[in-house]
């Protein structure tokens, strides 16, 4: 068992610290194992540089990846009209045409690019550091829309076009007003399933026609990692920072940082180089094929607590049609629970079928049941949000609510589960198969696990079981690859019991000095109250009982006044191996029992002439502290045993 848990703990080890790659890694973009789509496409293309005879024959151009830039409206293409900004149509890519940093118009004309493509708006970028070429297509949408002005049609449509485009192109960027981004790129992410390639949000805060604008810096931000990176998942991109599209929100109106993650950290960040946190990237963990959901129901609504709401404002709002509310509470997801009006209001929704799910106001942070206030709006029915924004949980409702042939309970349970890295996932209750050696990664993958959060999460969750499974067959090398992954081996199981519980109780002296010089204390207790010292001297583990004293172990206040008894009945017994361990552990051999009598005297009543004298030499070994000296453990001979006394045979009974 230990080599294949240690060959398994390793592997997820080895999943855990993926590198970060960046730019400048990126000669082996086509070989890492995190980038099954061939990235770029090394075509052969007539050079049409001049007409000599041996420009006819193919020659290889750097290798090109291919963009579809979906520009739907918003601020990055308008243009003033009387006196406000909006939308203006044809302009864009003739625009981006004349700008050098976003369209190399020689390479073009070279490599008769136009020809190759025919009749797209087609742009290509210089030559990137990584000496590949980003050729992007410019696909408008007539009418252009401010944000604004979206609906869920324009989700559809925009889904529905990816779709179509898919297997032509490397990524997708999604040009965009930034007011409903966050929803649009939240919806998105729902509704393209087995997404396999990287599905960008962007746009600006000032029209990239003018001097100072965020446009172009967006635009070719989100471009660059489109055609670089298969980050499988849809993002939104601006002021540098590349975050999960239904994690962010519009945070600010008036900054060229208008957008925010508050629950997780940016899938990447554009400086100097652009470093990918792979470790964070979303990934499908799937076989089947990509697909669009485009089925979204609209009678879905955000509602806002307040103080002074009124029941009836409540009521009017869960009436039908409505199917699905996110109701935004206090805090960490609290709602009075003084206002019983209120309660039945949402516990007969719940009760008639609307699903209501509890988000948070505070714009980080999660729901839980800690307040008596919270826990109102759970017995109401209420669905916890975790940590999802609004924008998410609210499209995940729309998209979940228009799924057919899925019964109201299987709904409910969509909406509490982790469907694209929305949330972060409780698996708190997640159940163990200890007996199953692989269970680690069949977890992960029953899971969907796919991210840094996730794996951590199970990390934590299985490995206190874990390292006590390793500790009770004294494993050191399952526990040192159990260190590696970052687990705290002081962590107890479900019972509050350490790996040096367990390890004190099998007498596993080599494991028991390894896990004290790992962080293990003697002080834990688990739920029964019980240190590693008292489970050893339980299981009469005396070279343990050593240790663990010379390390600072003691017995409490009770455990000393209740030795009294145990030793006059050991003494009773004739028992001297285990007096002798009391002794060790710091008891009292002159502590009365339950009647008054010591030990001895109690030996001295029955006639027990042997045990008398060996209680005696027991205490004069006490007094002069020979008990408490130490000697050195031999690390490679945990059979070695420390010899401070004659001791008697076990159960030798001289009475
Ligand atoms: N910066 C912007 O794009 C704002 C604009 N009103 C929109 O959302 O379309």
């Amino acid at each position: 068992m230990a080599d294949s848990s240690c060959n398994n703990l390793t592997s997820l080890a080895r999943a855990l610290s993926q590198p970060t790659l960046n730019l400048n890694d990126m000669n082996d973009v086509t070989l890492s194992p995190t980038r099954s789509i061939p990235l770029f496409k090394c075509r052969r293309r007539k050079l049409s540089i001049c007409n000599s005879i041996e420009s006819v024959e193919p020659s290889p151009i750097a290798p090109e990846a291919r963009v579809l830039v979906i520009n739907t409206g918003g601020t990055i293409g308008m243009t003033l009209h009387d006196k406000v900004l909006a939308p203006k149509a044809n302009a864009f890519f003739e625009s981006l045409r004349k700008l050098p940093i976003l369209h190399d118009e020689s390479y073009a004309q070279q490599t008769g690019m136009y020809d190759y493509y025919g009749p797209e708006n087609i742009l290509v970028l210089p030559l990137s550091k990584e000496k590949k070429r980003i050729v992007y297509t410019i696909m408008e949408y007539t009418p252009l829309l401010d944000s604004s002005n979206m609906t869920t049609d324009d989700w559809r449509k925009i889904g529905k076009d990816i779709e179509k485009n898919y297997e032509n192109y490397d990524g997708f960027v999604i040009l965009h007003g930034t007011d409903t981004m966050a929803y649009t790129a939240s919806a998105l992410s729902f509704m393209c399933e087995h997404l396999g390639k990287p599905i960008i949000v962007t746009g600006s805060q000032v029209p990239i026609y003018e001097m100072r604008n965020d446009g172009r810096d967006n635009l070719l931000g989100a471009l660059l990692i489109a055609g670089h990176f298969v980050i499988p998942e849809v993002c939104l991109y601006f002021y540098n920072n590349l975050y999960r599209g239904n994690r962010s929100t519009k945070v600010d109106a008036g900054s060229f940082n208008a957008f925010a993650s508050p629950n997780l950290a940016p899938l990447a960040c554009a400086e100097v180089d652009i470093t990918i946190n792979w470790d964070t990237v979303w990934r499908a963990n799937t076989t089947a094929k990509f697909h669009v959901s485009t089925e979204l129901n609209r009678n879905v609504g955000l509602l806002r607590l307040f103080p002074g709401i009124t029941s009836a404002t409540v009521k009017a709002f869960l009436q039908p049609p409505m199917e699905g509310v996110v109701l935004e509470t206090y805090g960490s997801g609290n709602a009075p629970d003084n206002r019983p009006h209120l309660l039945a209001v949402l516990k007969k929704a719940t009760d008639n079928g609307v699903i209501i799910i509890n988000c948070t106001q505070c714009l980080r942070g999660t729901v839980s049941a800690s307040y008596a206030t919270g826990k109102v709006l759970m017995d109401a029915g209420l669905i916890a949000g975790g940590d999802m924004t609004p924008e998410a949980a609210l499209s995940k409702l729309s998209y979940v609510l228009a799924k057919k042939d899925i019964t109201i309970h299987a709904k409910k349970k969509m909406m509490a589960q982790n469907l694209r890295g929305e949330m972060s996932a409780d698996l708190a209750g997640a159940k163990l198969c200890l007996s199953d050696s692989r269970f680690i990664q069949v977890i992960a993958k029953s899971l969907s696990v796919s991210c840094k959060e996730e794996l951590e999460a199970i990390r934590d969750a299985l490995t206190p079981p874990l390292a006590c499974a390793a500790a009770k067959i004294g494993d050191i090398e399952a526990l040192e690859a159990l260190k590696e992954m970052g687990s705290n081996l002081f962590l107890g199981d479900y019972d509050g019991r350490t790996p040096l519980h367990i390890a004190a109780c099998e007498g596993h002296l080599k494991l028991v000095k390894y896990l004290l010089s790992h962080g293990a204390t003697v002080y834990a207790k688990d739920r029964y109250g019980d240190t590693p010292l008292c489970n050893a001297v339980r299981f009469r583990q005396k070279e343990v009982v050593k240790l663990l004293r010379k390390t600072g172990a003691h017995f409490s206040r009770d455990e000393l006044e209740e030795a009294g008894t145990e030793l006059c009945s050991l003494a009773a017994s004739g028992d001297m191996e285990g007096l002798e361990i009391w002794s060790l552990a710091g008891a009292d051999l002159n502590k009365p029992g339950y009647d008054g009598q010591s030990a001895i005297q109690v030996a001295e009543a029955a006639g027990k002439k042997e045990m008398v004298a060996f209680l005696h030499q027991l205490k004069k070994k006490t007094v002069i502290g020979e008990f408490n000296e130490c000697d050195e453990y031999d690390d490679d001979d945990e059979s070695e045993g420390i010899e401070f006394i004659a001791a008697p045979t076990a159960q030798s009974n001289l009475g």
